[in-house]
């Protein structure tokens, strides 16, 4: 099972996370300010988690590391994340933005839980002109996208569909992962 945990201030992560959530074939999309003891169940049973948050000052947004940093006691101490797979996500308003800043947190995070950190494996136009707006950022240690400006309930299409299959690359990493579990 894939656990989404995110954060959106104006709903352009959320949008983000239902799309990896349908390329996956279906997800636990967790938004973190309303976290439940459920939420909390499911991030520990997952194979896959999946950490969004909008990039905000050059990094996570304050409010998803308070949850990155909740998440950590005791599961740092105690390793219960250990060895399950992660990825993550990040949308700004510029093409940069310092996006990346923020994917590294997120993988520093994942790194620190012991977990595996999968990325983004999809290459578009220009090397592959027949694949238009996939991986539009060039972003390949996490999924980036870039806001349309001006709106709130939209992100490019380019974005979506690169979040749809970073979604099913999890779906079959997770899969795969799974199989391989010790008994
Ligand atoms: C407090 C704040 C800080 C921001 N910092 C950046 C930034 O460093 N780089 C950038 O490109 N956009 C920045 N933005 C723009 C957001 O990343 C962008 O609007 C994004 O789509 C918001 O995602 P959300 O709708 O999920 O909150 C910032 C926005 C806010 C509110």
């Amino acid at each position: 099972m894939i656990a989404i945990a995110y954060f959106s201030g104006a709903g352009h992560t959320a949008l983000l996370a239902r799309a990896i959530a349908e390329g996956a074939g279906g997800a636990h999309l967790i938004d973190v300010t309303a976290m439940t003891a459920e939420d909390w169940t499911a991030l520990d049973a997952a194979t896959a988690i999946v950490l969004g948050a909008p990039t905000y000052m050059g990094s996570t947004a304050a409010r998803f590391d308070l949850f990155l940093e909740q998440a950590s006691d005791p599961r740092w101490e105690t390793g219960a994340w250990r060895d399950k797979l992660a990825g993550g996500f990040t949308v700004a308003c510029h093409g940069s933005g310092d996006k990346g800043v923020a994917l590294q947190r997120l993988s520093t995070f994942a790194a620190q839980m012991g977990m595996i950190w999968v990325g983004q494996s999809e290459i578009g136009a220009p090397v592959y002109p027949d694949r238009p707006g996939i991986n539009r950022d060039g972003s390949w240690i996490g999924l980036m996208a870039t806001q349309v400006i001006g709106e709130a309930d939209i992100l490019d299409t380019g974005d979506l569909e690169t979040a749809r299959l970073y979604g099913a690359r999890l779906a079959a990493s997770a899969r795969r992962w799974a199989m391989g579990a010790p008994d």
